[in-house]
């Protein structure tokens, strides 16, 4: 690469003013590229008299009182010339702190700095050629695919689906800074068969890590470590570019501008000591114009793509330490800054050492991330172009110099200049219908006039002119191509203007010719065409005819059908009015069922408890009766034992021996409770009428029987309650000098020396009505205490029974003698008075 292949990086000084006009100032512009650096008076330098005034020469010097628009017009409007051309170019500020850099980069609303101002430039330029969006799409490998026309409709579709659901108040209306003022100027050397599309990203270089300011995840303040750092990578055409970067299309410079503010808002701004707000993270804002060329029907063809990237960059601001007093996070903060403008330097010397020498050496572009950054710019195809901003005040002298020297370093370092723009896909030429080229110039303008034939063949109704009516795309290519060439005469002598006149003429008429036989032509084929047209607008006519009839007749069936389908709407209204009623009434009788389920519910549960109840009932009756019958057995058994007594006693009685019952005091008491079968089986005596009269003969006899208990030497105690029933039968005790008393209530009636016998009388009626009368009869003995007792000997029962009286149930007798035996116990608790088994309840 000769030296003509290669531009130097360009070098523009700019002076900001002081902050106190009044204080020193150690800078002074010396020409348009001439600045000179004098030591002040309070400098160590200017004392010892080592330190002298020093002049330093760039490709253009701006003093304190030039504004942003002749600095951005004289630095920038090349490169977004370039820029539009689809050639890369990389503008960067340097400088200490402080000294004007961002306000060079963006400067204020009303006046903008360099970055606003390329945005405003470059849509005044593209304006009306803009591609619409999502035609172009980033690839997220540094280059783009070009979308169809739908899938681009639905991304702006979405889009718009989501602006408007989350829409937001503008910015400037909020912050009330008032509008914008925007640069006016305009590029006009732009191929216009081109469609253009606007990209930026935004991406800051903070402590060497690369952060995307775009990014829409939110910062938490709290916990900053947490946000998603970013890493470079290179491309096939050997571009660096910051990975899965967020590259927005911004189709106006307000809203480029507004992408501008949202990152700017992400830029991390410490405060120093030196600057209120000073930079602490290098700012890299990169714009991409992609471009790629219409087709004759207006359409962007496939696999035809040209990029070009101007990358604005605003570094921060080296500083010694020493100086701001910073430490901690700051200090760490001044240490990767000043590390990366090292870096810078060095790379830039060794750069220039190589260019300069013809080595080789390695140029430590990896050291930092900006430097990295920039190496496709250092070693590509470009423009580079820095602006040096100095602050003049006096304390800042050590440090501009430092930067001073280093600017007039850098401007010795060449770039290859770009020569083609960067096409980043293989173009695939198409051919119009006649075979030309359909990348002539003239596109945009020929389907412009094609656009506006077709739209006024469609108001003249012509519904689809682009099929129904072919146009030759050759004659509007033609009307639209031919432009006049300069007809401005230079000289005299000047053939060449009438030679290129005289050719351009004759093309036009050659031109002319052509299209009067092509009209010539289509005026024939016109013709035909109408008459073919008339002809068949004549059968079309008669056809309208038949139609017309039958038109007619389908409105009558038409009629008909309407008129059915209001009967049957009308039914249909009634039916369904019914159905309603009869969901209503089902609706009624559901919640009546639900009711009555209800109480069957209840009832059952009742039935339940009841029955539950009726089982406890019956099992305690169950119980109790079961206790009844264990205690009726006992009776049972203890009248069997008494009855067998009785049976025994009335055996002995019979058999005439003085046997005492058993439970009696006395000697022979063992003897009487063991009586021996074979004398009670022996005793017999045929006078005594016992109560079973069908063992022992008839009741009834016709003589007076004498009862056993006539005795004629002692009185007898004739115990026969009040309510005794004489009952007139034949068998009639004897009793000689019987007392008769009704209740046993003195004891002294049983211990009266006179008397030795005792009867008990009673009467009972069973349920048929038969009076039993039993006699229980027994001597009264002196016991030993010198009381008396009366020994039961016998009892004799006299029984009325009609002999049509049913047998008696067996349980009826078990009762009969159940309570026979309560009475006897009853009535006779006096007679024992003074024996040790007197029951507890007798008075
Ligand atoms: N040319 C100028 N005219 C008027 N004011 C200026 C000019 N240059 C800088 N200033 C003002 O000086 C202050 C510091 O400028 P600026 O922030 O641009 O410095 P910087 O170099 O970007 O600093 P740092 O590197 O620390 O970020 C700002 O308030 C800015 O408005």
């Amino acid at each position: 690469m000769t030296s003509r292949d290669r531009d130097p990086v360009q070098v523009y000084c700019r002076i900001r003013p002081l902050d106190v006009p009044s204080d020193d100032s150690c800078v002074t512009v010396l020409s348009d590229t001439v600045v000179q650096v004098v030591p002040p008076e309070t400098s160590q330098g200017y004392r010892s008299g080592t330190t002298k005034a020093t002049q330093y020469t760039f490709t253009g010097v701006f003093d304190e009182k030039t504004t942003q628009k002749p600095i951005f017009h004289t630095v920038t409007l090349p490169l977004i010339e370039d820029l539009l051309h689809g050639k890369n170019s990389l503008l960067f500020a340097y400088g200490v702190t402080g000294s004007g850099k961002t306000h060079t980069m963006n400067g204020e609303l009303q006046d903008g700095g360099i970055i606003p101002r390329c945005l405003d430039v470059i849509f005044n330029s593209i304006g009306h050629y803009q591609a619409k969006k999502y035609i172009f799409k980033p690839d997220k490998m540094n280059s783009f695919e070009i979308q169809s026309e739908i899938d681009a409709l639905s991304e702006r579709q979405s889009e718009a689906s989501t602006s408007n659901k989350f829409k937001t108040p503008a910015r400037r209306g909020q912050d009330n800074e008032g509008p914008r003022v925007t640069d006016a100027t305009r590029i006009s050397a732009l191929d216009e068969d081109q469609a253009y599309a606007v990209f930026v990203t935004f991406v800051e270089v903070y402590n060497n890590t690369v952060f995307d300011l775009l990014d829409d995840t939110p910062i938490d303040p709290l916990r900053p470590g947490k946000i998603q750092s970013k890493i470079l990578r290179e491309d096939q055409h050997h571009n660096m570019y910051v990975h899965a970067v967020t590259e927005v299309e911004v189709k106006s410079a307000d809203e480029a501008a507004e992408v501008l503010a949202k990152g700017q808002k992400r830029r991390r701004v410490a405060h120093t000591t030196l600057n209120a707000e000073s930079s602490r993270s290098h700012s890299v804002f990169n714009i991409r114009v992609v471009q790629a060329p219409l087709d004759y029907q207006g359409a962007i063809p496939e696999k035809v793509l040209t990029v070009g990237q101007l990358s604005l960059v605003d570094l921060a601001g080296s500083e010694r330490n020493s100086r701001t007093k910073t430490t901690g996070e700051r200090l760490r903060e001044a240490g990767s800054i000043n590390n990366t403008l090292m870096t810078l330097r060095s790379c830039l010397e060794i750069l220039r050492e190589n260019q300069l020498n013809g080595t080789n050496k390695m140029v430590p572009y990896r050291d930092s991330k900006i430097t990295h950054l920039f190496k496709s710019y250092f070693d590509g195809e470009g423009k580079v172009r820095m602006i040096v901003c100095v602050n003049p005040r006096a304390d800042d002298y050590d440090e501009t110099l430092s930067v001073m020297r280093f600017a007039e370093m850098a401007q010795e370092v060449q770039i290859a200049r770009a020569v083609q723009p960067n096409i980043r896909l293989e173009a695939t030429p198409r051919a119009t219908p006649s075979g030309r080229d359909a990348l002539l110039p003239g596109r945009r303008k020929a389907n412009r006039v094609l656009t506006e034939a077709y739209r006024k063949l469609e108001q003249g109704g012509i519904s689809n002119p682009q099929s129904e009516v072919p146009f030759d795309i050759d004659m509007v290519f033609s009307a639209a191509r031919c432009s006049w060439p300069p007809l401005e005469l230079q000289s005299a002598s000047d053939d060449r203007l009438i030679t290129a006149l005289v050719e351009y003429l004759q093309v036009r008429i050659r031109d002319q010719q052509s299209r009067r036989e092509q009209q010539m032509k289509k005026c024939v084929e016109v013709r035909t065409l109408i008459r073919e047209m008339e002809e068949e607008l004549i059968l079309k006519r008669q056809e309208n005819l038949s139609l017309h009839e039958q038109l007619k007749d389908e409105r009558s069936r038409c009629q008909t059908f309407e008129n059915r389908v209001l009967n049957a709407e009308s039914a249909n209204a009634t039916l369904q009015r019914h159905v309603l009623e009869h969901q209503k009434y089902a609706r009624l009788l559901e919640e009546e069922l639900k009711e009555k389920d209800c109480l069957l519910n209840q009832g059952e549960m009742e039935i339940q408890h009841v029955k539950a109840k009726e089982k406890t009932k019956r099992q305690l009756e169950r119980e109790k009766l079961k206790k009844e019958l264990d205690r009726y057995k006992q009776v049972e058994s203890q009248l069997q034992r008494q009855t067998e007594r009785f049976l025994v006693m009335r055996d002995l009685l019979d058999a005439g021996c003085s046997v005492k019952v058993p439970g009696t005091s006395g000697s022979s008491e063992s003897e009487s409770r063991t009586p021996s079968i074979g004398a009670t089986h022996r005793v017999s005596d045929p006078r005594v009428v016992h109560g079973t009269p069908s063992l022992r003969g008839p009741a009834v006899s016709t003589r007076k029987r004498r009862s056993r208990s006539v005795d004629p030497g002692k009185g007898w105690i004739d115990h026969r309650p009040e309510s005794t029933l004489e009952t007139d039968t034949v068998f009639q005790p004897q009793m000689n000098r019987a007392k008769s008393i009704t209740k046993l209530v003195d004891s002294k009636t049983i211990t009266d020396p006179k008397v030795s016998k005792y009867v008990l009388t009673t009467q009972e009626q069973d349920s048929s009505g038969e009076i039993e009368t039993k006699l229980y009869k027994g001597d009264v003995l002196t016991t030993v205490g010198g009381g008396a007792q009366v020994v039961l000997q016998d009892v004799e029962i006299l029984r009325h029974s009609s002999p049509t009286a049913a047998k008696r149930h067996s349980d009826g007798r078990l009762k009969d003698v159940h309570s026979r035996v309560a009475d006897i116990e009853n009535r006779c608790g006096y007679a024992i008075e003074g024996h040790n088994r007197v029951k507890k309840h007798c008075p």
